[in-house]
């Protein structure tokens, strides 16, 4: 299975995208037209710089309202292509995309375009070239893969057959399962895309919406594996029309779109275990994430004082400290904080970049090597630093936003770290104010990059993502994310900022683009905890009597619990299945803060109150006597 993308799909101009899409690791390209026109080169050139990059040419695309047409449009129509023809030769491809005609004048009649495309056929075949026929979804008469094949079918000419688009079926909701008796040798070409559910014209979605496989909602593995049992063995390549891919990172695009992909062509490969699938690398099945194992932040100084102290308020206790770093581990229930003093290094260079940020996640995972294989082979980074005697090599790549994310397993004894590394320091009471573990931690980034970083997790992990949900920031929208494994012992909320003025643009403007903005920490017991953490001298967000107010309008509550909750600055959720109960730190160091939540069988992440939180959070920002804005 070759891998193939059109250049439509990356930003820039055509030297710059195929420099991303050779680095990112395709065999081939589609060429539209449009990028070799605004080339100023000659084919020839063109075709060479594209081998140069050791990328082949796989398509030339797209030929317009080609079929149907009355004379004398119809003769027209053919010696366009034959000016088509002359320039493929000269780029040096073989194989040309028709997409079904748009043409007001263009005549219906499955037998006419059959002889049309006999003919181009004839004529292609000369010059040892060949056709692909698409069924655009808005196509005038041909709008539907079935019709589009009966006419490559009835034109029964050897240079004809069908090119599948995964958008073009499954954004019309016809089912790809008649693909499957198509003779797998008739199918020229496949282009993947997926796109949102969102209800809107064919033609605006597909050019506007389209997203990478897996970062929409179509069901792309299942329209592959139809093209795949059909015998199709010709690349699979990706032909994705998006607004923000158009003016986003070239590289992160290609990079995103090469992921995708390898993850499709994978999911295909396990769903469809008879076909021999060849020319896939080998790699092992999304890996269970079940918990984080710690949480990293890399500080110094007055700075790494003044998170000690807040670790402190919240009941954590300075527990371990590293051999041969100048690392601290501070620990409560089953949450590990290691605040990262060094001066050299990964945490060293995130520090001096961000101040007091999070630079390491440490995941647990059913298998840490099977982790660092599959993700390297969809195209992550790995990562390592120089290890010292007795240190354990534990697998990391890079993350998005230049983080570390460590996995960790117990089977080959990863998670010994602690005991291996560090000496313990006497008495530490890690029971603490009765947090239990990490519920969820919270990345936030530019809207730009959610798709990104969504199937950076969906791609590696075996996990589900969520309907995106708006949260309203009184300067603006941030949309919110979830990514969890089954039974949710994973659990991240990746929030999307728009504009700078918002809390979590805030965030991302002044630590200059750090990810991790808030960590969630569980209790069994959110009363019981906000006494202690009480006694401890620590500082809840005031949340205001309003929202108390409107709360009892909105819930019956049992006497007391809602005077519980306002003196303890606890916000309330209930879904069908349970309460939920959370609380809030103050920021610190350029707006990151720690949630204090009590779940049970509670689903959600307490969205309706995050407008709430958000505007609280504000009015801590804004100097004192300062009116709003
Ligand atoms: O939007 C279009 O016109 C268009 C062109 C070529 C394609 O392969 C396609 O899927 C769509
Ligand atoms: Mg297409």
């Amino acid at each position: 299975m070759k891998t193939s993308i059109a250049t439509v799909s990356v930003s820039g101009d055509l030297r710059e995208k195929l420099e991303a899409i050779a680095a990112a690791g395709f065999d081939g390209i589609e060429i539209f037209e449009q990028d070799f026109i605004t080339y100023d080169g000659s084919p020839r050139d063109v075709g060479n710089m594209i081998r140069d990059h050791g990328l082949e040419i796989s398509l030339f695309q797209p030929f317009r309202d080609f079929e149907g047409l009355p004379e004398p449009l119809r003769a027209k129509a053919f010696d366009r292509a034959e000016r088509k023809f002359d320039l493929m030769q000269e780029l040096g491809t073989d194989l040309l995309l028709v997409c079904s005609s748009c043409h007001p004048q263009a005549l219906g009649g499955i037998d006419r375009a059959a002889a049309d495309f006999r003919e181009l056929g004839e004529r292609a075949a000369k010059r040892g070239l060949r056709i692909g026929y698409e069924a655009l979804a808005w196509g005038r008469h041909v709008n539907d893969h079935r019709d589009a094949w009966e006419i490559v079918r009835r034109a029964d000419h050897p240079a004809i057959g069908l090119i599948l688009d995964s958008f073009h079926t499954l954004g019309r909701k016809l089912s790809p399962e008649s693909i499957r008796a198509i003779p797998g040798d008739k199918i020229l070409f496949v282009q993947m895309a997926d796109a949102p559910a969102i209800e809107m014209d064919l033609l605006y979605w597909s050019r506007h919406f389209r997203n990478m496989p897996g970062e929409g909602d179509l069901d792309v593995v299942g329209f592959l594996r139809a093209v795949m049992a059909a015998g199709y063995a010709g690349p699979v390549s990706l032909e994705i029309f998006n607004d923000h891919f158009r003016g986003a990172n070239t590289r992160q695009v290609a990079q995103d779109g090469y992921r995708s992909l390898i993850a499709l062509m994978d999911d295909v490969r396990r769903a469809e275990p008879d076909l021999a699938l060849g020319g896939l690398p080998e790699l092992p099945a999304r890996v269970k994430p079940t918990g984080v194992s710690f949480v990293e932040f890399a500080s110094r100084g007055k700075e790494a004082a003044a998170l000690g102290d807040l670790l402190g308020t919240l009941g954590f206790a300075r527990a371990a400290t590293h051999r041969n770093k100048d690392l601290t581990l501070w620990q409560q229930g089953e949450i590990r904080i290691v605040v990262n003093e060094e001066k050299e290094g990964h945490a060293a260079h995130a520090f001096n970049a961000r101040g007091t940020t999070v630079c390491d996640l440490g995941l647990s995972v059913s298998s840490a090597q099977d982790t660092l294989t599959r993700a390297t082979a969809t195209g992550a980074e790995a990562f390592s630093q120089p290890l010292e005697i007795g240190e354990l090599d534990i697998p990391a790549i890079r993350g998005l936003g230049g983080s570390v994310l460590h996995f960790v397993d117990s089977a080959t004894g990863l998670d010994r770290v602690w005991e291996v590394e560090f000496d313990p320091i006497p008495g530490a009471d890690t029971a603490g104010a009765g947090l239990t573990h990490i519920d969820h931690i919270a990345q936030t980034m530019s809207y730009e990059d959610m798709l990104s970083w969504t199937l950076f997790y969906t791609s590696i992990f075996e996990v589900t993502k969520s309907p995106m949900v708006d949260v309203i920031d009184p300067d603006g929208l941030v949309r919110s994310q979830v990514i969890e494994s089954p039974g949710g012992a994973f659990r991240i909320t990746l929030n999307g900022a728009d504009t700078h003025r918002t809390l979590a643009g805030r965030f991302l403007a002044e630590t200059f683009g750090a990810s991790v903005q808030h960590l969630a920490l569980a209790t069994t017991d959110i009363f019981g905890t906000a006494a202690r953490l009480a006694e401890r001298g620590f500082a809840p967000l005031p949340i205001s009597a309003n929202y108390y107010d409107d709360l009892t309008a909105r819930f019956d509550f049992p006497p007391g619990l809602l005077e519980r909750m306002k003196a303890a600055n606890v916000l309330y959720d209930r879904d069908e299945k349970g309460e939920f109960f959370q609380l809030y730190s103050g920021s610190f160091a350029g707006g990151l803060f720690f949630e204090i939540l009590q779940r049970g069988s509670y689903a959600g992440y307490g969205a309706p109150n995050a407008p709430f939180r958000i505007a609280a959070q504000k009015r801590r920002l804004r100097p004192k006597g300062m009116p709003a804005r």
